[in-house]
């Protein structure tokens, strides 16, 4: 079993976490995180929640979801179950990627982390039924922080690969980005 593999993305300060899983007769072993592995990209920050969410229908999308500071957290993404589409907005202001994302499959199979750094928004769409994720978080949740940016804001236009089957209403409607947004770190 090798070790963590960081891979960059064309926005600064996203990755893609691989890993290398040992295989044999029974089936697979594999690390899925390691503090002192991952150090250069989580540096002091520690897993304070783990999160899991279950999505029925494929095309379903969740997102796209942040916390405001002082909640603003470090995401790390995996899918145990099935395939996703897995989309991160960069919403720092003061970024030369702001309002770009970038998209990566991750699925069962691949095993891979999306690590979704504060000052992005961070959504989903199910490419296959009965979806499973689990999400490892920096910061406890607070509903007060919250923050979102709609999932087909034409300031962002993401390209999701599938029909949208299902949406949370909550998801469907969170206001378009206009000159008032500040981005995600106030
Ligand atoms: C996100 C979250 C929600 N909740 C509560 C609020 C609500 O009653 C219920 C369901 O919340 P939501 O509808 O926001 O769940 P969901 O739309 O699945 O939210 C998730 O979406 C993806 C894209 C993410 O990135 C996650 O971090 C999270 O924001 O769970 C918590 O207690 N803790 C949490 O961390």
């Amino acid at each position: 079993m090798g070790k963590l593999k960081i891979l960059e993305t064309p926005l600064k300060d996203l990755y893609v976490v691989e890993t290398d899983p040992f295989v044999d007769h029974r089936g697979a072993f594999a690390r899925w995180f390691c503090e002192a592995e991952l150090t250069e990209i989580i540096g002091g920050r520690r897993i304070k929640n783990v999160n899991f969410s279950k999505t029925a229908k494929a095309g379903s999308i969740r997102g796209m979801h942040f916390q405001y500071p002082p909640h603003a957290e470090m995401k790390m993404v995996r899918c145990i179950k099935g395939r996703v589409f897995d989309v991160a907005i960069d919403l720092r202001k003061n970024s030369k990627t702001y309002l770009k994302w970038y998209g990566v499959e991750l699925s069962e199979k691949n095993m891979k982390l999306f690590v979704i750094p504060e000052g992005f928004a961070h959504g989903f769409q199910t490419l296959e039924d009965e979806v499973e994720m689990l999400y490892l978080h920096t910061e406890f949740y607070n509903k007060e922080s919250e923050g979102a940016v709609r999932y087909n804001d034409p300031s962002v236009s993401i390209h999701w690969p599938k029909e949208i089957t299902e949406i949370s209403e909550k998801d469907a409607v969170h206001p378009l980005i206009d000159d008032r947004f500040s981005g995600a770190m106030l």
